[in-house]
């Protein structure tokens, strides 16, 4: 059974055009699919359909073989989101953190096991005991994977994870994701980073208006191949 399925999935706000028309995708453990569109492409929607944040106007999402329905926590545990600017609380350290945003998913670790969770998000002991107010959007990321793994969810989906991040941070996050896919985890990404999507991907979607419009395995295209398909599609 897929983590991610959307069937003939479509959303509509209001009066205006579909954001979302007819999505048919499934995405399956220990895969990376990275979304690529236009701004208003309609990326962040799909993302907002999975996690129940907007109602479907047609089809449906189901995470685990469950459907997605606006405030109905069934699968809401099965999901992890890591938005663009990873939302901490300043004056707290990253183990206050994440013990507060695990308590919140309903999990009460000790020190150490919150310590592990950091460790393997790559945020070292140092940066562990620091005032978030002091932290990197990288860092900011790590402690949002590491609330993922504190939660054991079994999809990660993460809008933009590396606009504003330097080679380095990016370079270290890809590997996070790397490890996290080969542990099992699914990763559903929407991101404008062409390069970084065939490097971290398993496969990669092009939306258009609403439309995903063609979907490749990373191993069978290059960047150069990828960058020419994107500015002819879009
Ligand atoms: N809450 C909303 N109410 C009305 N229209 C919306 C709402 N959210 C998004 N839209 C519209 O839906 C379409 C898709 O937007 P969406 O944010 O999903 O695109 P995106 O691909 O994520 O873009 P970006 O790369 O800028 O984040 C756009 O036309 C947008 O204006």
């Amino acid at each position: 059974m897929p983590v991610l399925e959307a069937v003939q999935l479509g959303k509509q706000y209001d009066h205006s055009t579909a954001a979302l028309s007819d999505l048919n995708l499934s995405i399956d453990s220990g895969e990376i699919f990275c979304l690529l569109g236009q701004n208003g492409a309609g990326k962040t929607t799909t993302i907002n359909l999975f996690l129940g944040f907007v109602e479907a106007t047609r089809g449906k999402a189901l995470v685990n073989g469950v459907e997605v329905r606006p405030n109905d926590p069934k699968t809401k545990k099965f999901i992890a989101y890591i938005p663009e600017v990873v939302q901490l609380y300043g004056n707290l350290t990253g183990v206050e953190n994440l013990d507060f945003f695990s308590r919140l998913a309903g999990f009460r670790y000790s020190i150490g096991e919150l310590s592990a969770f950091l460790t393997k998000a790559d945020l070292g002991p140092d940066a562990q005991s620091r005032k978030l107010s002091t932290y990197s959007k990288g860092m900011r990321q790590k402690v949002g994977i590491a609330i993922a793994l504190a939660k054991n969810a079994d999809a990660i989906l993460m809008d933009e994870p590396t606009s504003g991040l330097d080679p380095k941070a990016t370079d270290e996050f890809t590997k996070i994701c790397k490890e996290l896919a080969l542990e099992g985890k699914s990763i559903f990404m929407a991101t404008h980073d062409i390069f970084n999507a065939v490097n971290v991907g398993t496969r990669i979607g092009i939306m258009k208006q609403g439309r995903l419009v063609h979907t490749l395995d990373t191993s069978q295209i290059t960047a150069g191949e990828l960058q020419q398909l994107y500015l002819e599609t879009i």
